[in-house]
């Protein structure tokens, strides 16, 4: 390991100085388009005016005859297109795959001042990070890149599971994980063919009704309730990020037609604390914007709370609900997220009466 006192020096002669702190700006939904299709990069400044984030993907989705065509749209984009004050991330290829080290070469060598994230796939220790470290810190002495770009692991391995906290630890560049339910059910032999979302076979039954003889009766109806099958992952996620300093956010959501179960995922995952999902069509943003702005009722409660205990401390009552130190970071979250986003978004703004 690392001596704590280097932990933030460069780790090449020439790289910017780490990060302290990890930049909190608007990241509800981190936006996916194939940089090699043209069309989508056309649509680019359109999306990027709704979206916090957009995301050049250049792993999977991408045929391999069309890497380096990604790369090379990616680069146009980081030149020529003003996508106003919206962050600009890629998705290079996995780190076994040889694709990955010209993404690295290229992009931080072409647009490394462009760019402010990068996400790499299939993270499965701090091992992986380390490299990645090491190897940006390189190519940005060498392109004279003046600001660190940070770096997100994806979550889609039972290796990256297991090692969740050390990967979230094992630079001053990570900037946070997204969860990646499909690899991640691939890697775990689940037996499910979505992207994220429930399964109508992992449920939870009521007990069964008893006939006057003790016996089960099949005739009477039990309740069933689907379960989350990501909860765990997730909530192992949030405590990892949250606990070094960095955004934790749910992934993709693949089907895209079903819109209230795509909504009601993001909800599950904004709930235990995830800062943003992936949107992978245009018709999930607004999803995310929606889920991950928090609800105006609860900022303005939260805002009442915060008024009317300014030092925050002490036992109260208010609308009927005990409210203490606790209840009052609570809300502090709550308010500190609305205020962020109401100074990039003037409809929430006047909602949440700033
Ligand atoms: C498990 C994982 O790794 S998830 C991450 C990898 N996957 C991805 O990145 C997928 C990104 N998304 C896509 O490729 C597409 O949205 C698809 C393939 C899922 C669906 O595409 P389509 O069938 O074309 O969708 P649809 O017909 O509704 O598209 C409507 C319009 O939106 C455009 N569009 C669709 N997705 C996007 C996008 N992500 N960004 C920008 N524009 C888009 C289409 O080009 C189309 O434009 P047009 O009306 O000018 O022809
Ligand atoms: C997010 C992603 O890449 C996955 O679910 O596999
Ligand atoms: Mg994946």
């Amino acid at each position: 390991m690392r001596s704590p006192r280097d932990f933030l020096k460069p780790l090449c002669v020439g790289a910017p100085d780490p990060i302290t702190e990890v930049p909190f700006p608007p990241s509800r939904m981190i936006h996916f388009f194939d940089a090699s299709n043209e069309k989508m990069r056309a649509k680019l400044p359109d999306i990027a005016a709704k979206a916090d984030i957009v995301l050049g993907n250049l792993e999977d989705a991408v045929p391999v005859d069309r890497k380096v065509a990604a790369r090379e749209g990616l680069v146009t984009v980081g030149k020529e297109i003003d996508l106003g004050g919206t962050q600009l991330w890629t998705r290079i290829n996995a780190l076994d795959s040889p694709w990955c080290i010209d993404d690295l070469t290229t992009l931080v060598g072409e647009i490394g001042d462009k760019l402010d994230v990068i996400m790499v796939p299939k993270v499965e220790g701090p091992w992986d990070i380390h490299y990645i470290d090491r190897l940006l810190a390189q190519l940005e002495a060498k392109a004279g890149v003046k600001k660190p770009i940070l770096v997100h692991a994806i979550l889609e391995t039972a290796q990256g599971v297991a090692h969740v906290d050390e990967i979230a630890a094992a630079s001053p560049r990570m900037q946070g994980m997204s969860f990646g339910p499909a690899d991640l059910a691939a890697s775990r032999r689940m037996k499910t063919t979505r992207v994220g979302g429930g399964h109508p076979g992992y449920l939870s039954m009521s007990d069964p009704t008893l006939d006057a003889d003790g016996q089960i009766d099949a005739s009477v109806a039990r309740v069933t309730a689907q379960q989350d099958p990501w909860h765990y992952s997730i909530a192992r996620m949030v405590d990892a990020c949250t606990t070094n300093g960095c955004l934790p956010f749910y992934g993709p959501f693949g089907d895209i037609k079903d819109v209230a179960a795509c909504e009601a995922q993001f909800r599950a995952a904004f709930l235990l604390g995830c800062v943003g999902a992936w949107s992978l069509h245009p018709v999930q943003i607004d999803i995310a914007k929606k889920v991950f702005s928090p609800p105006v009722d609860e900022v303005l409660f939260a805002k009442k709370v915060l008024e009317a205990i300014p030092d925050g401390k002490g036992v109260h009552m208010i609308d009927g609900k005990m409210q203490d130190d606790a209840t009052w970071k609570q809300c502090k979250v709550m308010v500190d997220l609305a205020t962020m986003l109401s100074e990039k978004d003037p409809e929430l703004k006047a909602a949440y009466g700033f």
